[in-house]
């Protein structure tokens, strides 16, 4: 294909200058009343052709409309079967579109900077870079990467604020602490479900020290896991991600706000990678695996964030699905994605980066369509109201049913004296002291939702017999009869056996487990 656009190069060019502008594209409305997300922001940005992409002898293949600043054409070549190439031409639309001669700066001003006020006010905010290898999205999060610390450090704050930062590289399901010299910090469900990172170090930034702050920054580049491809010398085959803590010191009385920078792995074609082994092609199928996943997520969390804020009767609406779970990626954003993870609201941009070069009009096409089909239409009413509300000013965001006690005051009571029916608690299948069994082996944690009260102590005074059947502990104290709560087929995922029961020693209970039911999967999972 490279060869034909080649040997075409100047009849393209003759047929795009030809080309009447195009009249203002009636676009595909959604229902009149609704308007874009305007926590969800969609932006593309069109790289220059670089001296390369010129000396390589390919046209450019992007074209901005002067009477449409958000809508680019895109114009192919196709082999016509009469033998005279012909045109074809597709147009995108995106909320902001960044042309060639776009800054740094620009695009802080005019998408990044609202973020960051908004995570100062305790939301979460989550910028995401996409697109093809060597399309810009590393020089676009590294500039924006470098305003944003010296926005915060200079702001000024009160000493009581503190901002803490960390970036990790994630390649697979393997991630790397960038600012400690690239040292492994596996990703790992422990053995509540919850994902963990363990050892990852978060280093403070000091107010008026922006030389400190973009050292880090740089000190992070440097250590980005590299591998050479036909397209870029330096492709990232790996997603980075910068995360922001904003502790609002004890005054606020509200919690930590969070702006992520994600610097998402390139998206190549198969004809990319077509030099390379079976390993690299692996690696290629997981990185678009993680970034469909992510689309699913964006899409599910933005609709689900409209579902809250909406005024109408929320039981008949169907609650959308972020399957956050499914990859690394989401799994480390769980801030982001999982409603029940935080009380704070969310806002996201993604910028779409575009190579435009006809060599690469291909995945442009791709990477412009994913930009469209993440935006997201939201009633006009809903937008209004969005708008208006505080960041981490959510009660009416609606969580999924969790087996939390409904009393808050409950928490503050010791564990053994809160036990109550539908409690889920992990257990030990061997009580401590004389209880161990013959081999003198330890018992393995399991869970349990709590049913009822047997109504006999272990030391047996009533119906002892009742239970008899049933898998018990010795030892004295309260029993309970309980279901056991197994792993589903889904990682992380739980079910509640109601036929396979077992009554527990309340000695053996270790803690309380809090589990939430996912509608969409119709699994139990535990949350922290
Ligand atoms: N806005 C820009 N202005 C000038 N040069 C740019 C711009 N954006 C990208 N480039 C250049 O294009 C090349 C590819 O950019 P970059 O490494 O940022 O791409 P990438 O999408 O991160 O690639 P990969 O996925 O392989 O990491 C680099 O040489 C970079 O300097």
């Amino acid at each position: 294909m490279d060869q034909f656009y080649l040997d075409n190069a100047a009849l393209y060019q003759n047929l795009v200058k030809r080309l009447k502008p195009a009249p203002p594209t009636a676009r595909p409305a959604g229902k009149p009343t609704e308007v874009p997300s305007p926590d969800m922001v969609v932006s593309a940005r069109i790289r220059p052709l670089l001296n390369e992409d010129l000396a390589s002898g390919f046209p450019c293949a992007l074209f901005l409309r002067a009477n449409q600043p958000n809508v680019v054409d895109i114009h192919d070549l196709y082999n016509h079967p009469k033998g005279i190439p012909i045109l074809k031409s597709f147009n995108y639309e995106v909320d902001r579109l960044f042309g060639p001669d776009a800054t740094s700066q620009e695009i802080y001003d005019s998408q990044v900077r609202d973020l960051v006020s908004f995570s100062w006010d305790g939301g979460v905010g989550t910028l995401f870079a996409y697109g093809q290898t060597g399309s810009g999205k590393t020089t676009t999060i590294s500039g924006l990467e470098k305003l944003v610390v010296d926005s915060l450090v200079d702001s000024g704050r009160p000493s009581s604020c503190k901002i803490y930062l960390s970036i990790i590289e994630l390649a697979g399901n393997s991630s790397f602490d960038l600012l400690s010299s690239r040292k492994p910090i596996s990703i790992l469900e422990d053995s509540f479900g919850v994902t963990q990172l363990a050892g990852i170090e978060e280093h403070q930034l000091i107010q008026g020290e922006r030389e400190a702050a973009e050292n880090l920054i740089e000190r992070a580049a440097s250590f980005r896991r590299t591998a050479p491809t036909l397209k870029n010398d330096a492709s990232s085959r790996s997603h980075s991600i910068c995360r922001l803590r904003i502790q609002r010191g004890d005054d606020h009385g509200t919690g930590d706000g969070f702006l992520y920078l994600v610097d998402l792995a390139g998206s190549e074609a198969a004809r990319d990678v077509a030099t390379h082994g079976a390993e690299r092609m692996r690696e290629t199928r997981e990185i678009n695996i993680s970034l469909s996943v992510l689309k699913d997520c964006i899409r599910g969390k933005a609709q689900a964030d409209a579902l809250a804020f909406s005024s109408g009767p929320k039981s008949k609406q169907k609650r959308p699905h972020i399957p956050f779970r499914q990859s690394a990626l989401t799994k480390v954003l769980k801030h982001v994605f999982d409603p029940s993870a935080s009380a704070s609201k969310t806002k996201t941009v993604v910028i779409a980066c575009v190579n435009p070069s006809l060599a690469d009009v291909g995945p442009s096409k791709n990477t412009l369509r994913y930009a469209e089909m993440l935006r997201v239409s939201v009633p006009a009413a809903v937008a209004a109201n969005n708008s208006s509300k505080k960041a981490n000013s959510n009660p009416t965001m609606s969580v999924r049913p969790s087996s939390r006690d409904p009393n808050p005051a409950a928490a503050s009571m010791p564990f053994h004296s809160r036990v109550r029916p539908g409690m889920v608690v992990s257990y030990n299948t061997t009580p401590s002291g004389e209880d161990l069994d013959a081999s003198g082996a330890a018992g393995s944690a399991q869970f349990a939702v709590i049913l009822s009260p047997t109504g006999t102590s272990s030391r047996g005074s009533t119906g002892e017999d009742a239970d008899k059947n049933m898998p018990s502990f010795r030892g004295s104290g309260a029993r309970y009869l309980c279901a056991q709560v197994v792993p589903a087929v889904i990682s992380g995922a739980y079910e509640v056996n109601m036929w396979q029961q077992v009554v527990v020693d309340v000695r053996s209970m270790e803690k309380e487990v809090i589990m939430e039911y996912d509608i969409g999967t119709r699994y139990y999972y535990i949350v922290d």
